[in-house]
């Protein structure tokens, strides 16, 4: 039996960070991997949704153009956008290739693996061993026992990109994160898209003050978002709605499902190493990565902490010093950022208003509005808003945007978070003029308006300068 010092189960952006870093610092590594290196975000996930908004966005800009001076016309090529979706698939993918990993000395075995032992991993009818163990299998799309949903031919996002014409209609069941951005890309190619959301507002992980500019976004845009609502069944193109007590139909072409994931552990036999699994089946692993079987470490999606690409991707490093030199690195994911790509974006950084209240009770909250800041005036981008949250010192708490952009502007006070400054730090930052990160600053300049122009301090300037005179 061929001994590893590590396996790693699943080529996704955990187990490639995971096997590659190993693998560099000189580690015996097996690589087992089911679907195609790069995982569900190369090919069911980030790269070809973030490509298909790219394109939505590029056709709502043009029809909106008349407003700059330009007039365009034109019908949306679906065909072309599979095109292009493909073409970023491959290019990004190449970081991928399988032979990178065989040049940086990993062993690749293409199959499921599965757990014979606690230390003995069978793929196909090859047996490995392992001093340790990465597992890093993802996660793949729940589906909910809808009646009727079994019997029609649903989207998830795994074969909505294979669709060679775009629906006339389309039901998102589901008003998270996946559910918005698809239903707002589908309705910008022409598509009548309705959300339903079972919460009382869509994207429930996001900052409530935040969440109503996406909406009214995603509203203007004709898009039927019905919240507090959930499908009762389903019969061919029929749908029967559940909605504060009412029932309604609707008919459509293609209902899609977005309703949250479930962990890819099925296949792993994990019994066999005795690998403790948390009621939906997520492993649970404790701060430095660990299952209950301490050599046995589950990172990204399976674990179902935050499924990111890049806490997978963190992750994956933390266990290469964890797992191959047994230090104690601990996950933190209090400065983890994400964003939302709808149009306008959505970027979230640590607590939200709400959470900060009822956690910290004694907070700050310096926000501006998007017609305030000169680019966004500029660019006719005025609905949205900025918030950095702090504690009564102006340490950051948490930070939230909802802005075109706010993706890349907001990284700075991820930064600063990350770092201990102070909110008022970042006003001491020169931004250039007129920029989208120039709003960071005047958020932040409020902290210092509030310190420095209220109360007692104005009347000793003025008596000050009385004096200086
Ligand atoms: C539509 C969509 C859009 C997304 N957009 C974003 C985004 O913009 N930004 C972001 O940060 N995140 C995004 N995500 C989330 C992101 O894709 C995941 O968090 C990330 O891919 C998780 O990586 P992973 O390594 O844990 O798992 P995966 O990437 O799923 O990789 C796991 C791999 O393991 C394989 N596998 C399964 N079982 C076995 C087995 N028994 N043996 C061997 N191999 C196995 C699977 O085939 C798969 O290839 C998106 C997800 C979706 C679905
Ligand atoms: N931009 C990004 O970073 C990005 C994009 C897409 C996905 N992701 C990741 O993928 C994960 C999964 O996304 P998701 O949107 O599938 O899941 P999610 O859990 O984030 O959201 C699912 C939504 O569906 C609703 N829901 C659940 N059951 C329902 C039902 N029966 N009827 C109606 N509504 C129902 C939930 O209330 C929730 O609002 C996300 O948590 C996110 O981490 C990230």
């Amino acid at each position: 039996m061929k001994k590893y010092d590590l396996i790693v189960l699943g080529g996704g952006a955990g187990g490639l960070t995971a096997a590659a870093g190993a693998a560099s610092l000189g580690a015996a590594v097996a690589l087992v991997y089911a679907g195609p290196l790069g995982g569900d975000c190369l090919w069911t996930g980030c790269v070809p949704t973030k490509s298909l908004i790219h394109s939505a966005e590029i056709i709502h800009q043009s029809r909106g153009a008349a407003e700059f001076g330009l007039d365009f016309t034109g019908v949306p090529n679906f065909e072309q956008v599979q095109t292009r979706m493909q073409e970023a698939i491959e290019q990004i993918g190449r970081h991928d290739d399988p032979n990178r990993f065989r040049q940086l000395g990993v062993d690749l075995y293409q199959g499921f693996g599965s757990f014979m032992g606690p230390h003995e991993i069978t793929i196909n009818s090859e047996t490995i061993y392992g001093k340790r163990i990465v597992i890093s299998t993802g996660s793949r799309p729940f589906i909910p026992q809808i009646p009727g949903l079994d019997q029609v031919d649903y989207l998830t996002n795994e074969n909505v990109l294979q669709l060679d014409e775009r629906p006339h209609s389309l039901l998102i069941i589901g008003g998270g994160p996946i559910g918005v951005e698809f239903a707002q890309s589908f309705a910008r190619f022409g598509t009548e898209v309705t959300v339903v959301e079972q919460g009382p507002m869509i994207l429930s992980k996001e900052d409530d003050e935040l969440v109503p500019f996406v909406a009214r976004a995603l509203e203007r845009e004709n898009i039927r978002l019905m919240t507090n609502a959930v499908v009762s069944s389903v019969n061919d193109s029929r749908v029967t709605i559940m909605q504060n007590g009412q029932e309604s139909q609707v008919s459509v072409d293609r209902v899609f499902v977005a309703v949250g994931r479930e962990p890819n552990t099925k296949r792993l036999h994990l019994e066999n190493a005795g690998i403790r699994t948390a009621a939906n089946g997520s492993i649970e692993v404790n701060d430095y990565l660990q299952t209950n079987v301490p050599h046995i470490y589950a990172v990204g999606d399976v674990n179902g902490r935050y499924p990111f690409t890049h806490t997978a991707g963190y992750e994956g490093k933390i266990v290469v010093s964890n797992a191959l030199f047994g230090w104690k690195r601990k996950a933190n994911y209090q400065h983890l950022p994400w964003v939302t790509y709808s149009d306008p974006e959505l970027f979230h950084l640590g607590l939200t208003e709400k959470e900060a209240r009822e956690t910290i009770g004694a907070i700050r909250v310096y926000k501006v509005m998007l017609d305030e800041v000169d680019r966004f005036v500029i660019n006719r981008e005025r609905e949205g808003m900025i918030k950095i949250i702090t504690d009564r010192k102006g340490y950051i708490l948490g930070a939230h945007a909802v802005a075109d952009g706010a993706g890349e502007f907001m990284q700075e006070v991820v930064f600063a978070k990350q770092h201990g400054h102070k909110i008022g730090d970042l006003s001491h930052v020169i931004h250039p003029y007129p920029t989208k990160a120039g709003a960071v600053q005047q958020v932040a300049d409020l902290y210092w308006r509030e310190r420095l122009f209220s109360g007692q301090l104005t009347k000793w300037v003025r008596r000050y300068l009385k004096w200086f005179r």
